[in-house]
């Protein structure tokens, strides 16, 4: 049966024995730990004098020398990485099968030096399964599982559990895995900074983070269920099983914004995984970090499907054919000057030879250009007189002609090359352009789009999260800007690259290193690149990239076109999804899940729940539900796991009072949370005033400030603490959260589920209806 050691005793002897035995076994446990700590020790001391030998070798020599040497310094240096994130918590567990085996269970895998038997067994491995998975109602062949509690190295308790069906009743059959290390992790101070689980996750979480690597997984569940954790822990697992096919393509992590990146930035190198590209949907295209933002309105028209057409019209547009034959002069200022025409049903013929190549607009520019030169070299042949002219000479006046201004401007003219901001500056600073390219959309919508030209080009200020997928559409439109002998060189380089990577691959195999290095990383280090890249850092850089898996975080905000852009980068559509949509808070932002996804895998992606709260004690869950019937009657709060023995509270305080008011509370407020952490979620239009109001007060700072994550108290709108908890959270008049369009229930049901403590809400005027679980303070 499921039960610690604190349930065996009856008597006063059964007691003391029991006593006796715990304590002999944490002694054990103590000694084995200790164990595993010196030889990971041993392991990292080698590795590091590894690396050191490896480093004072000469640096020249052949290719073939620095290649080996840059590969033994790249193999230790990651081997050093994973050694040093299982510094502590290196073991957390162990499993006694019934068959007599028995596994400690830990952060990586550890064998012993001369029989070369597993000591521990990484947490990721088929044999851990057990660890995480086995109930008492399906042990698979476990028979007992100890968790160990641990502080820095030392182990401080063991909490057993042993599976014996004949002795269950129903509560124990669903009891949780671990609880008591479960609880300590629950309950301890948040740091600012999400930590791994990797000693507390629970069976349902398990599944999901275990689940096959293919196709489209969707992780559905309320807040605080693990979603983020887990979607973590995943990509660290499939990074450990399927290591050569995911370090050659790379694993994207995307979340909602850039604070909420930072929050979970320490988790996977926790977990020994430093190669995984995490980004905002403001930082996907790149060289730009979009930290604009946009009216809900425009950003409801940015997001929806219908600006593909946009920008395909837009693009189309570009290309014009004259009204009346074009009169070109060329060869201006020489003796040679003429004007030459260039008669319409030419230009349509170039553009439709052009357009016939299929080729991105930018690229097609060449088949135009070559056309209409070639017509305008014959015309000028032509106005030299009755000299004969030979296939050389119109070659030569060909050249001639793809330099003369003239002739440019008149090109620009009928097929300008630009680039996708170029393209969307144009567009959306031009009613008129708008109004070609976006017919179908009302007069409102076209001018929520309307935006002046910037005078710099357009900064990070200028561009917005929703501009990046219009960015992407653009630029799968235009395609790059080169000219013909740079898409020439491009083009030869490739199919050079081509042959070099199959024969790198093959050097891999033979060298027995794949999934150490992919064959693109050789090649760079063969050819002497300036320095070593990982995959995410060369996928960071390359908007083609196609990604081996990506994990897409509060997927509930991603707006039709920022699904595009997703599925642009994962052609093999392997993705992890998870998010919530009773939480949507972006007006574009999906409001289902077969609405999101049937238009790219009808029928062919499978979704998982997550059903326990991890994070927000009952007694805030039970406002929480209220406000969840009001969104959808039908659905149901995920149930808490704890309480915390702390009610939630409401105070009121008229209008005029309100901002004077707060920083008093808050300050109260953080001392109650000593060295926790604390939320002030406020209403977007309140923020300005805001920030005069507590520019004083001491350890408050705002969410855009780059020690928001470390503060101990900070200002946020609903939109930036998205995905983010607190030990405390404060918010402030939910009436105008509420009232805000179109998600304001949703948006405030994501307010009151940030806390695992305490929750108080600030009002002026009546406290709206669905809060009215919260106890009133005065
Ligand atoms: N098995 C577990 N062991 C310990 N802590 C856990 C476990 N599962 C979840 N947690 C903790 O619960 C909290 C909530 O997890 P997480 O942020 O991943 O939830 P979420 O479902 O993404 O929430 P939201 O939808 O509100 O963003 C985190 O502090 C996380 O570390």
């Amino acid at each position: 049966m499921a039960l610690g050691f604190e349930g065996a005793a009856g008597a006063k002897d059964e007691q003391s024995e029991a006593a006796g035995y715990r304590h002999r076994e944490l002694e054990q446990e103590r000694e084995y730990v200790s164990a595993l700590y010196r030889r990971l020790d041993q392991l990292a001391d080698r590795e590091s004098e590894r690396r050191q030998r490896v480093q004072l070798q000469e640096a020249g020599g052949t290719h073939q020398s620095r290649f080996d040497r840059d590969v033994s310094e790249e193999k230790s240096s990651r081997r050093l990485s994973q050694l040093s994130a299982a510094n502590y918590g290196l073991c957390f567990g162990r499993l006694d099968m019934v068959d007599g085996d028995r596994r400690y269970v830990g952060r990586l895998s550890l064998f012993d030096e001369e029989d070369h038997e597993p000591l521990l067994i990484d947490w990721r491995a088929p044999a851990a399964e057990g660890f995480y998975r086995a109930t008492p109602a399906a042990p698979a062949g476990v028979l007992r599982r100890r968790q160990l509690r641990t502080r820095e190295r030392d182990v401080i308790a063991i909490d057993d559990e042993v599976f014996d069906l004949d002795a269950l009743n129903d509560d124990q059959r669903e009891s949780l895995n671990g609880e008591a290390a479960l609880f300590a992790a629950l309950t301890a101070s948040r740091t600012g900074r999400m930590r791994d689980i990797v000693a507390t996750i629970q069976a349902e979480q398990d599944r999901v983070i275990r689940a096959d690597l293919s196709g489209i997984l969707v992780v559905q569940g309320g807040p605080g269920t693990g979603k983020t954790v887990v979607a973590l822990h995943r990509a660290a697992y499939l990074l450990y099983t399927f290591r050569e096919r995911l370090s050659k393509r790379g694993v994207l992590v995307v979340g909602p914004n850039p604070t909420f990146v930072r929050y979970i930035d320490e988790v996977l190198p926790s977990l020994g995984e430093n190669d995984v590209l995490l980004s905002s949907v403001g930082q996907l295209y790149p060289g730009l970090n979009a930290v604009g933002s946009d009216p809900a309105a425009t950003a409801a028209v940015k997001g929806s499907l219908q600006m593909a057409e946009v920008l395909a019209n837009a693009v189309k547009n570009l290309k014009r054919v004259p009204e009346a034959p074009l009169r070109i002069t060329v060869n201006r200022g020489t003796i040679h000057e003429d004007v030459v025409e260039l008669g319409v049903a030419v230009c349509e013929r170039a553009r439709a030879a052009a357009l016939e190549s299929g080729q991105p607009h930018n690229h097609a520019r060449r088949v135009f250009q070559k056309e209409i030169i070639t017509r305008l070299a014959r015309l000028t042949a032509e106005s030299l007189g009755s000299r004969a002219v030979g296939h050389e000479d119109l070659a030569d006046i060909a050249t001639e002609l793809r330099a003369d201004p003239d002739v440019r401007a008149a090109l620009h003219q009928l097929w300008p090359v630009l680039t996708p901001q170029q393209l969307l500056i144009e567009l959306f600073s031009s009613p008129d352009r708008l109004a070609a390219a976006a017919p179908d959309l009302s007069e409102e919508k076209r001018a929520a789009l309307w935006r002046a030209a910037p005078e710099d080009g357009g900064g990070e200020r200028y561009w917005t999260p929703s501009d990046v997928p219009l960015l992407d559409e653009a630029a799968e439109l235009l395609g790059d800007v080169q000219t013909a002998e740079e898409i020439r060189r491009a083009r030869a380089a490739a199919a050079e690259h081509r042959a070099e990577l199959a024969y790198a691959e093959q050097a891999l195999e033979e060298m027995g290193i794949k999934g150490l290095l992919s064959s693109e990383q050789l090649l760079e280090q063969y050819h002497g690149g300036p320095e070593f890249m990982s995959t995410a850092e060369r996928a960071a850089k390359d908007r083609s990239w196609a990604f081996g898996h990506i994990i897409v975080d509060e997927a509930q905000e991603l707006s039709p076109m920022a699904w595009r852009v997703l599925m642009r980068r994962c052609p093999s559509r392997s993705m992890t999804i998870v998010g919530d949509i009773a939480q949507t808070g972006a007006v574009a932002g999906t409001a289902s899940w077969h609405e999101a996804l049937d238009r790219y895998v009808p029928g062919r992606w499978r979704q998982e729940q997550l059903t326990i709260n991890y994070r927000t004690p009952s007694e805030i869950m039970a406002v929480a539900a209220d406000v969840l019937r009001a969104i959808d009657p039908d659905l149901t709060a995920p149930r808490a796991v704890r309480a915390s023995g702390t009610e939630p509270w409401s105070l009121r305080v008229e209008a005029p009072d309100l901002a004077a008011a707060l920083p008093g509370i808050i300050e109260k407020e953080a001392d109650r949370v000593g060295d926790g952490r604390l939320a002030i979620i406020v209403p977007t239009a309140l923020l300005a005033e805001l920030r005069t109001v507590l520019a004083e007060t001491e350890q408050v700072v705002f969410a855009d400030e780059p020690s928001a994550l470390d503060a101990v108290a900070v200002v946020l709108t609903v939109e930036q603490s998205k995905g983010l908890e607190f030990d405390s959270v404060l918010v402030v008049e939910p009436g105008r959260i509420l009232a805000d369009p179109p998600n304001g229930t949703k948006n405030l049901y994501v307010a009151v589920t940030r806390a695992t403590q305490r929750l108080g809400v600030i009002h002026s005027g009546e406290l709206p209806e669905l809060l009215r679980a919260l106890s009133p303070s005065s």
